[in-house]
């Protein structure tokens, strides 16, 4: 026992601070190890993304697409008449997120031989964490995978009205016959869409000049016309200033002064880091707007050099609010524990899909930053509605490929995938882009006919 561990102290090599897609699997396989993993959760293990995240969302916006499908048959297949029932796609919801209900992710972090502690945790000392009333001492080191939860602007009356969150909506049986949607990003977005298939009037409210705003404004326009296809009504240029609740209505008042009006309100404003309470002044750990930084391996640094003991992975690390960027960290943290010499984190070609219909795919840098880097670029594009499968597909076939090349070392730098199954198509762009694959052997590939990726072997025409 060293000076720092009280007698009260439980010892185990790892303490896992947060339970998201990242530290989840991080405990499993530093116990497979042999190392005593304690994972501390305080609320459901898995995190945001299997129950009020990624999976409910994406089986609601399922349903939702294949009401979208059913109505657009008139046009290519025939009469088919739709009756939406948010009862059934809710039902689905419940079943995935098993009731929100985590026994089955628990047992297979027990089953794995990780201790679970319910609660939250803090950091009390170097490798020491608190939760209630139990302290744990941690030989190796400690885990933060603490994640984020909804951001609340500090809009003048938000905070005295019932407004929802991804984690209200979700969980609601009730379709609201009207809902506004405060920030136009991949939460709202999505969340938008899904409602307004099963009829609710949305209203989208982005104070940025488009919605979508960190990619590329080609997409924004697309994924813009297509959403007011749906009767969304999007409203960019001017954010909201006050909210207020009465009578069972929201009303919320933007800059320019209009007032929009409904039953409901959804705040899907960005996120804001767990990490405020989490005791990092105690080890000399400093956060930038609450986010941590890393290394290559994920060891906490403060003032550019590594604590010591300490690793963090997920949404905290500033690296992109992403399931696949928590658990590729994950990796990348359990190899470093575990004293193994391996590859360090690499963004090069970081993928998001925001998966409305059209689904809107990118990977790597914009064009806007690849040129704020200062490379000498080039774009090429095709528009997947003029393409060979667009024709053949018909009703739905809205779509583009936008390259992003660097002309000087001729490779592709960054790419947009947008329309159906743009996320799937995404799968390519990310291979060329993280590999760096010259352009010259891109552009000798056979892409298969009539596919809606050959549409990239148009944008690489285009390049040129
Ligand atoms: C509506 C919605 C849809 C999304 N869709 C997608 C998608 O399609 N694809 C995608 O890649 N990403 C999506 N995301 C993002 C994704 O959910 C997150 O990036 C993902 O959950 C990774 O988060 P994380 O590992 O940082 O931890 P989180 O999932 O945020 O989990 C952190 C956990 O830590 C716990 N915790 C916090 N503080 C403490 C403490 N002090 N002690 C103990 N426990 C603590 C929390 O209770 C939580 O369970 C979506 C997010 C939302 C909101
Ligand atoms: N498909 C996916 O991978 C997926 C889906 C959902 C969420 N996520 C992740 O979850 C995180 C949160 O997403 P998000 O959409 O909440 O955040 P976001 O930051 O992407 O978008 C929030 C938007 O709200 C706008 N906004 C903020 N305050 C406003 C105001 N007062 N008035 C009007 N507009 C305002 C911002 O300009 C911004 O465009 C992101 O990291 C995202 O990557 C991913």
């Amino acid at each position: 026992m060293d000076a720092d561990t009280t007698a009260d102290d439980l010892v185990a090599d790892v303490v896992i601070l947060g339970t998201g897609p990242g530290g989840e699997a991080a405990a499993g396989a530093l116990a497979r190890a042999g190392l005593q993993v304690v994972a501390v959760e305080a609320s459901l293990v898995g995190g945001e993304c299997p129950y009020y995240g990624c999976i409910p969302s994406k089986t609601l916006l399922r349903s939702a697409e294949l009401l979208a499908d059913a109505r657009r048959a008139d046009e290519a297949a025939g009469k088919v008449s739709v009756v939406p029932d948010f009862s059934t796609a809710y039902a689905r919801v419940r079943e995935i997120t098993a009731d929100w209900d985590d026994s089955a992710a628990v047992k297979r972090l027990q089953d794995q031989g990780v201790r679970l502690v319910r609660g939250t945790g803090s950091i009390i000392g170097p490798g020491r964490v608190r939760v209630d009333d139990r302290t744990f001492r941690a030989g190796r080191g400690i885990l933060l995978d603490v994640g984020t939860r909804p951001a609340v602007p500090g809009i003048d009356g938000l905070s005295d009205t019932p407004y929802w969150t991804n984690r209200d909506l979700l969980r609601s049986p009730d379709l609201p016959t009207s809902l506004l949607v405060l920030g136009g990003g991949a939460v709202g977005l999505e969340l938008a869409q899904a409602y307004a298939r099963y009829g609710t009037t949305v209203t989208v409210i982005e104070g940025a000049d488009r919605i979508l705003a960190q990619e590329e404004p080609e997409a924004s326009a697309l994924l813009a016309a297509a959403l007011s296809e749906d009767g969304i009504t999007v409203r960019t240029g001017s954010g909201a200033v006050s909210v207020a609740h009465d009578a069972g209505r929201f009303t919320v008042t933007l800059e320019d002064g209009t007032a929009l009006d409904a039953q409901r309100l959804l705040v899907s404003a960005g996120r804001a880091p767990n990490t405020d309470r989490l005791g990092l002044d105690v080890v000399g750990v400093p956060t930038q707007h609450g986010y941590l930084t890393t290394d290559e391996h994920q060891r906490i640094l403060a003032d550019g050099a590594p604590v010591g003991g300490l690793w963090a992975i997920g949404d905290v690390t500033g690296r992109g609010g992403f399931t696949h960027v928590s658990m590729y960290q994950s990796a990348i943290a359990v190899a470093d524990i575990r004293g193994q010499s391996g590859p360090g984190a690499s963004y090069r070609a970081l993928p998001r899909v925001t998966f409305t219909d059209p689904e809107i795919g990118a990977v790597g840098l914009t064009e806007a930053q690849a040129r704020r880097r200062g490379l000498d670029v080039r774009t090429g594009s095709a528009d997947l509605a003029a393409s060979s499968r667009g024709a053949t597909y018909g009703p739905g076939n809205r779509g583009l490929i936008k390259l992003v090349a660097d002309a000087e070392r001729r490779v592709l730098v960054g790419a947009t995938s947008a329309g159906p199954a743009g996320g799937e198509i995404l799968g390519a762009l990310t291979v060329a882009v993280q590999a760096q694959v010259p352009l010259t052997e891109l552009v000798r590939t056979i892409w298969a006919y009539p596919t809606f990726h050959r549409a990239i072997g148009t944008a690489l025409a285009d390049l040129s």
